[in-house]
Parts: C-alpha cells; sequence; structure tokens
C-alpha cells in the first residue's frame, strides 16, 4: 500500500501529462526531442511524476486513434533518461494495449502504471494491476467520463480497482463537465470506500474554465495525487494548469513540492514551443464540457467537421446525446456521415 502521504513536507502528489493527454493535442506527433527538454524542464522543477504514452495509452497508435511520430517505447525511453528525479509513468488502456507493453514499459524504466477504464467497467482492469505489482511498478486506475456515474457508484468501481492491486484510484473528469462539489462528492464518495486500502486522485480539464478550482475541491475531499499538463498542454480545452494550480496551492498552504517560478518558466520557454498552438475554450470545447463529451474527440470532430462540410458543434452535441466512450471514435465518423446526408 502506498503510505496516505507521501512524505512529511508533500501534501499532494502532482503528476504531469502533458506528454500524454498533450499528445491528443499534438495529434501523436511528439518527437524524443521534444520530449527530452520537457522532461528535463518538468523534473529540473521539482514535478515528481511526468506522464509519457501515446494520447490513447500504449498500443493507441493505430488509424483509430491516430498514428505516432515517434514509438511510444522509444519516448518512454527517452523520458527515463532525462528524467533525475521524476517517475516516469504511462497509461494503458485494456484492450489498447495489451500486458506485453506494460512489461516493455517496465523494460524501459518507466515506474508508474495507469490503467484507465470507462467508469463502469473497473472489471477488465484487474489482470492488468496484478501483472504490474508482480512486475514491481507503482499503480495508478483511472474511472474515466466520471461525470456519467454517481458518487457511491463510481466509489464501488474503485474498490474492484483497489481490490485488483490499484495504489490509487482516480476520478477522470474526461470531458471536463464535473462542477465544484460534484468533484468533491465524487472523491469523498472514494474516500470513504477506499479508506486506507488505496489513495484518490483527480484528474481534470478545462472545458468549463474550472481544472484548478476542481483540482483543490478534490485536494480539499482528500485526494492526494492530481494531474495536470502544464500550459493546460491536453485534450479538449486542456487539463488543469500544472503552474497555476502549483500557485494556488502555494497560496493555500498545500505543499506540491514543486518550484512556482521553475514551472512557470518551463510552461512559456519548454512547453509551449512544443505545443501545435494553445489548448482554447473555445465554442467545441466548451459544448464538450456542457454536453458531457470525451475530450479526446476534439481533434477528431475538427478533421470530421472539414472532410464531410458539417458542423463539429452538432457533431459533438450529437456524441454526447449518444453518450459516446472512448475507443468509439468510429461512431463520430457515423454522425457525421449521417449529417452530411441530412444537408443532401
Ligand atoms: C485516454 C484518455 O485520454 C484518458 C484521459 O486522459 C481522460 O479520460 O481524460
Ligand atoms: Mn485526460
Amino acid at each position: 500500500m502506498l503510505p496516505r502521504r507521501f512524505s512529511a513536507d508533500l501534501d499532494l502528489r502532482i503528476t504531469d501529462s502533458s506528454l500524454r493527454d498533450g499528445s491528443h493535442a499534438k495529434r501523436h506527433q511528439f518527437t524524443a526531442a521534444e520530449v527530452r527538454s520537457i522532461v528535463e524542464a518538468l523534473d529540473a522543477a521539482g514535478v515528481p511524476v511526468i506522464e509519457v504514452t501515446h494520447g490513447d495509452g500504449l498500443g493507441g497508435s493505430s488509424f483509430t486513434y491516430g498514428f505516432s511520430h515517434t514509438p511510444e517505447q522509444e519516448l518512454i525511453a527517452t523520458a527515463v533518461g532525462a528524467a533525475r528525479r521524476a517517475k516516469i509513468a504511462f497509461l494503458m488502456l485494456p484492450g489498447v494495449g495489451v500486458k506485453d507493453d506494460i512489461l516493455a514499459a517496465a523494460d524501459h524504466g518507466a515506474a508508474v502504471c495507469r490503467i484507465a477504464t470507462h467508469c463502469t467497467e473497473a472489471d477488465i482492469s484487474a489482470q492488468h494491476f496484478g501483472l504490474a505489482r508482480d512486475r514491481g511498478l507503482e499503480t495508478v486506475g483511472f474511472l474515466m467520463m466520471a461525470h456519467s456515474l454517481p458518487p457511491e457508484a463510481l466509489a464501488k468501481q474503485g474498490r474492484l480497482m483497489a481490490d485488483a492491486g490499484c495504489q490509487c484510484v482516480y476520478v477522470v473528469d474526461s470531458a471536463g463537465a464535473l462542477v465544484l462539489d460534484q468533484v468533491g462528492d465524487r472523491v469523498a464518495a472514494l474516500v470513504a470506500e477506499l479508506g486506507d486500502d488505496a489513495q484518490v486522485g483527480f484528474h481534470g480539464h478545462e472545458n468549463l474554465g474550472l481544472g484548478v478550482a476542481n483540482s483543490v475541491l478534490a485536494a480539499r475531499a482528500g485526494a492526494t495525487q492530481i494531474d495536470g499538463s502544464t500550459r493546460r498542454f491536453g485534450a479538449g480545452a486542456g487539463n488543469t494548469p500544472v503552474e497555476a494550480f502549483v500557485g494556488v496551492c502555494d497560496k493555500l498552504g498545500i505543499r506540491t513540492g514543486v518550484d512556482f517560478f521553475a514551472i512557470v518558466d518551463a510552461a512559456e520557454d519548454v512547453v509551449r514551443p512544443a505545443m501545435p498552438e494553445e489548448c482554447r475554450l473555445d465554442r467545441l470545447a466548451l459544448i464538450m464540457g456542457y454536453a458531457g463529451v470525451y475530450s479526446s474527440f476534439l481533434k477528431h470532430a475538427y478533421s470530421l467537421a472539414e472532410r464531410y462540410q458539417v458542423s463539429g458543434a452538432e457533431i459533438l452535441v450529437r456524441a454526447g446525446e449518444r453518450k459516446l466512450v472512448g475507443g468509439q471514435e468510429d461512431q463520430l465518423i457515423d454522425i457525421a456521415v449521417g449529417l452530411a446526408a441530412e444537408a443532401r
């Protein structure tokens, strides 16, 4: 079991997802040089965990999700080589990646295995947590699209993960749809359910502009691991900006161990140059938060709107009506084709 606290001088542990969630915003085109420079800068600023994988996790490079510029195992090895203190984490969605991918990431020196499932499907993660623990990896479980389950039901799914060997269960606000107390209530339900068996974490998206506030409420409800992305570099409107969250934590007396001025410099001087554009709170991102749509669908919606000459906003509204989950990217094509047919 992980201790409830990481150390006497740390109140919570930040994981930076720019090099994984940001992969969506970069259409999975990270180079090894970009990964090296970003890991060096985040590590020097004191970020304790840095996640590196294709945006859709191990094995994500495909027609469905988009092909990587550089094989992710190479990027993981590069990150491990560049980090002096930070642990390197990877994400894996059962069925997108397979167990051999976990072993390969561990062989490359990654230390934290994060297994993600839709929030009603935690049972499919059991064998992967078992394998990761046997291999000596730290484990994290991602309950994605957490807005779509009430707190008690989410906590039961967290229990499945913890019993399988997950050491920290995350409330994952994949759509950026959770609003303030809705985060605190879910985190509190997991804390009550898991007790000392596992920590609780929170992964936010900015689609309604609430990443920092939601993360503070998660911490106040007992979350001890918080995700963010420096410069918000993530899917949709991006993730909770690490640099702003660190500044807010400093002012609230919540100790993160990250140096505010160093992470601000890293955001501006190192991460921003690797981003194709700023992650914006624009029409499509706002619709995602409002309609509860998986943030990773944003670039797909833009591409399909262009290809079929239909409205990207309408694609996302219909994706919300269909309650699509991660892995159903092909249904976005179905929606776009249908919209084009309606327009004829
Ligand atoms: C595979 C997804 O991008 C995982 C994630 O970051 C989320 O659901 O949010
Ligand atoms: Mn995310």
